[in-house]
């Protein structure tokens, strides 16, 4: 494809936003046509950010109703959730990739709930598809609105979806322990992230509750065909990116953790980004920083006919800018790495 797609990043002074951009100038068919910000509206993205200095010029930052929409071909929100769908819902040219948490739910009543507050363009939310690509390679190319999957989502349905489509794992009796790095958490300021807080320390959280959970457990329902109930438990733990999941899972009737082994590495044979390790071998978020790739294994439990499965993404990559440039590029026909080859940085 000889096309550039001109693309605008909506909150390109946060993480993810910065994480899409950095990702997108190496990207051979993308042109970054506009910035936005709020607060840092009106400044240069090298000044607001080290990595960018050597790129004076990328466009500065914007407020959203001062970019020109005409020519743009697809937007991406990279925004806090209800910002997002308040300010996404009003365009009507580009295609829209939104990583906020807005069109990721079906159920209006549902993110009211989880997100404590009414969702502002609720004829919107069975609208998107939900991007999960490995799993939405068929819905993309003609998609309008995609929802990229919150970062937890990611690695606990790649780690899942196999056995659950296979009828290998029970779905009721799912229990996920997950550790995000703290930009997880955006580039806001919060107490809770200070270094003094989060370095030297493990911080388990979202123990009443967390909005991923219903997240996770929509999109295995939906596969499964029945409700789902998965217990879920993250921890904030002291590094900049990098997600990892342990999942202890009932196999079904007669199924070993080797057999679930061998049916997960058949499903991503021909899949660019998600890595079935070797036997034995752990995963480990440095095996992933920087780039888009998944790596996942398991394990059979002591306990008889329980096994552990292992999923570590980087979770501004996988977990939410690589992801979206990943449906970006099957929705406008490119190969789905394109921009995304950058082997992980270490140490
Ligand atoms: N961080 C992560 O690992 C992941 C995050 N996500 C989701 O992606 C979205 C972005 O996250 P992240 O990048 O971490 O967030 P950040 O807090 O780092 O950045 C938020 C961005 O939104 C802008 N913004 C804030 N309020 C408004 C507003 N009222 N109007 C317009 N722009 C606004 C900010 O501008 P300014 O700086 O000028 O205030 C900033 O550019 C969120 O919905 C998040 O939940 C999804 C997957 C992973
Ligand atoms: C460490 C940390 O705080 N992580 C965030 C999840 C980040 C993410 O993916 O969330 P959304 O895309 O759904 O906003 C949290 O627990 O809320």
């Amino acid at each position: 494809m000889s096309k550039t797609i001109r693309i605008a990043v909506l909150g390109a002074s946060g993480y993810t936003g910065a994480d899409l951009v950095r990702l997108a100038l190496t990207h051979p068919h993308v042109e970054i046509a506009a910035l936005s910000a709020n607060a840092k509206a009106g400044q240069p993205m090298a000044d607001i950010w080290p990595h960018f200095a050597a790129y004076p010029e990328l466009p500065p930052l914007v407020t959203a109703d001062e970019i020109d929409w005409a020519g743009i071909d697809v937007v991406f929100g990279c925004l806090p959730h209800a910002t997002s769908a308040a300010l996404l819902s009003g365009l009507s040219g580009p295609r829209i990739i939104d990583l906020s948490a807005d069109f990721r739910l079906d159920d209006a009543d549902s993110y009211a709930r989880w997100y404590g507050t009414a969702h502002p363009a609720p004829q919107l939310m069975t609208k998107a598809v939900y991007g999960l690509t490995e799993y939405a390679a068929e819905e993309l190319p003609d998609a309008r609105l995609v929802a990229c999957p919150g970062c937890y989502p990611t690695a606990a349905l790649l780690a899942l979806l196999p056995g659950v489509d296979a009828g290998m794992i029970s779905p009721e009796r799912i229990s996920i322990t997950a550790l995000s790095g703290v930009s997880g958490a955006g580039r806001g300021l919060k107490e809770a992230n200070l270094f003094g807080e989060v370095a030297e320390a493990v911080h388990p959280y979202g123990l009443s509750g967390h909005r991923h959970m219903p997240e996770i457990e929509q999109e295995l329902g939906k596969r499964a065909g029945r409700d789902v109930r998965i217990s879920f438990v993250p921890h904030l733990v002291p590094m900049n990116r990098g997600e990892l999941e342990t999942i202890t899972v009932d196999l079904a009737e007669g199924v070993t953790a080797e057999g679930l082994r061998t049916a997960m590495a058949q499903r991503y044979a021909g899949a660019p980004f998600v890595h079935v390790l070797p036997e034995g071998k752990a995963p480990a978020t440095r095996m992933v920083r920087g780039s888009n790739h998944a790596v996942i294994n398991v394990f059979p439990d002591r306990i008889a006919g329980r096994a552990i499965i292992v999923a570590a993404i980087d979770n501004l990559v996988k977990g939410s800018s690589g992801q979206a440039i990943q449906n970006m590029n099957l929705m406008f026909g490119l190969d789905q790495t394109a921009g995304l080859t950058q082997a992980p940085l270490f140490p």
